[in-house]
């Protein structure tokens, strides 16, 4: 009888949210203030990174920016500074353990105050074919995507967890939902990503820590120069790569109302389905969209740009 009942509450909640998220699809619930809250952002010294620095301090946000190039994430912060923001720069190899430690420790002695939100935003792509790619290149990739979101994760969650108050941000991919061709080490990073963000959004909900929130990120090809090339002719009017600031003030949208997943654009929710087909059936309508072979210009323009060879751009 208390199975049956369980049962039944657990297929309302089903449906409950599954109308709750339709209808918020439409009318966007009220987003939190994030005024006062401390954000560290991974990788900020260009692309996505800047334009998240900058759009937390439009909100009020003060912001600590990491990065391994010290003189772009400084141009990050003077950007953020000439608005009237608050940023503090520290020049950090997110993959090595002991910098991540040090730097977190460093932070709280330097503002005498915790993190609050964590945006883990560094990525890299080895953009080469994988059978002629150097195995430290594939490894930096695992390195960057993957395994620094675990400590930077275990050097900020404890004080949020002691507050109950805070919320992690993964910038993964829609290449860490569904895969590509040519882009191994990446999709590897990313599914790992995917998987080590969900895994952690389960533990902290398991334990009912409900202050601490958590936020996937999963954009399509965004226009920062990151994967130049990459195109599918045949989807392109109907999927163009995004705008940078677009992306950003998606996700921005999705970590200001909690929500824990979003895809941008939705359109890419789609292919994420398609996952219960058999496999030759996502094959064939790889094919048919030129999905199969969307990196191969990507891989050249990389190529050419690492032999010095002139690129032209469209
Ligand atoms: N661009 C795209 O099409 C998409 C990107 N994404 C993801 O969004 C995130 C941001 O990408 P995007 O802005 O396009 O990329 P960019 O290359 O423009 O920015 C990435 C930033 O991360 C920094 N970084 C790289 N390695 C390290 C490291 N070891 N430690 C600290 N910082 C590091 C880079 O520094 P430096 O320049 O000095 O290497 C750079 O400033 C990434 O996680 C990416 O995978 C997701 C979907 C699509
Ligand atoms: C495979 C595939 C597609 C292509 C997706 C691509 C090419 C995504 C590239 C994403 C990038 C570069 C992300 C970076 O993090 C479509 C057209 C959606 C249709 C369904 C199957």
């Amino acid at each position: 009888m208390i199975f049956l009942m369980d049962l039944q509450m657990m297929l309302l909640d089903v449906i409950y949210f599954i109308l709750r998220n339709s209808v918020r699809v439409i009318l966007r619930p009220r987003t939190k203030p994030i005024d006062g809250e401390l954000v560290l952002i991974t990788g900020s010294g260009g692309g996505l990174g800047r334009l998240f620095a900058q759009e937390f301090t439009k909100h009020g946000a003060e912001v600590v920016l990491w990065d391994v190039d010290s003189s772009s994430n400084e141009q990050t912060a003077k950007l953020v500074r000439e608005t009237g923001g608050k940023a503090h720069t520290y020049t950090v190899d997110v993959t090595s353990r002991e910098d991540v430690y040090r730097n977190a420790e460093l932070v709280r002695k330097d503002l005498g105050r915790d993190v609050t939100m964590l945006v883990n935003n560094a990525g890299v792509v080895a953009g080469q074919r994988m059978l002629e790619c150097d195995d430290e290149l594939m490894e930096r990739t695992m390195k960057v995507n993957c395994h620094a979101h675990f400590w930077t994760v275990k050097a900020f969650l404890p004080q949020m967890k002691a507050q109950n108050h805070g919320h992690i941000v993964t910038i993964a991919s829609v290449l860490g939902l569904f895969s590509t061709a040519c882009v191994e080490d990446y999709c590897a990073s990313k599914f790992a990503a995917v998987g080590f963000h969900e895994s952690l959004a389960h533990e902290l909900l398991a334990e009912e820590v409900e202050g601490v929130k958590t936020t996937l990120v999963c954009p399509y090809i965004v226009d920062t120069g990151m994967f130049e090339g990459c195109k599918i002719e045949e989807v392109e009017l109907l999927l163009p790569p995004l705008e940078p600031q677009y992306c950003v003030e998606q996700a921005m949208n999705a970590i200001l109302i909690d929500q824990p997943l979003v895809c941008i654009p939705r359109l890419t929710y789609l292919p994420v389905l398609s996952r219960l087909l058999p496999w030759e059936s996502n094959v064939a309508a790889y094919r048919f969209m030129g999905s199969d072979k969307c990196m191969y210009p990507f891989i050249d323009t990389k190529q050419k740009r690492l032999t010095n060879v002139p690129v032209e751009v469209a």
